[in-house]
């Protein structure tokens, strides 16, 4: 049985992180229907992620954003936060957020990097959350993060 996936980017993001997202879900297994949605920012993918769960049948979705570095963008992506916590609860459906903000990467390059790589790590966790939420249930307290280093347990 096929599973759909909903895939919720924005055109202000400076890197395609969807791409990167369904390229690793595709990887990972053949039992999955991708639903792409684009919207211009982050604060239109609430709606976007609840349309993807409600009218497309989503099980799970992915938010893909990227905040930019001014404090109006930061002011923004709280707000969006937000949405889409309202959108799991009004759902019960997962929708994992995955935001890169501009200002975490020194330049374009790690930038770039960044996003791709948390794009790709969270689309390995929205796997396990839909095939094998025991590979979670093992790392839990393991310190794992998603584009940068894990930062690993305080104590081994
Ligand atoms: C200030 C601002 N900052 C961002 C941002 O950092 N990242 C982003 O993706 N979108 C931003 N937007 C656009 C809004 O999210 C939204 O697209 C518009 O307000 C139209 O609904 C706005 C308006």
């Amino acid at each position: 049985m096929t599973v759909r996936v909903g895939i919720a980017d924005t055109t202000f993001a400076r890197v395609d992180m969807a791409s990167a997202a369904i390229k690793k879900l595709k990887e990972l297994t053949p039992k999955i229907k991708i639903v792409r949605y684009t919207v211009p920012g982050i604060k239109d993918l609430p709606v976007a992620c609840k349309k993807l769960i409600e009218e497309e049948k989503c099980e799970i979705v992915m938010a893909l954003g990227m905040p930019g570095k001014e404090k109006k963008d930061k002011i923004c992506a709280h707000e969006a936060s937000q949405g889409i916590m309202m959108a799991q609860l009004m759902t019960n459906k997962h929708i994992i957020e995955v935001f890169v903000h501009e200002d975490e990467a020194k330049d374009e390059r790690e930038l770039e990097w960044l996003a791709k790589r948390r794009a790709e790590e969270h689309a390995e966790n929205v796997y396990y959350l839909l095939f094998n939420r025991k590979f979670l249930e093992k790392n839990a307290g393991k310190g794992l993060r998603q584009g940068f280093e894990d930062v690993g347990p305080v104590r081994e």
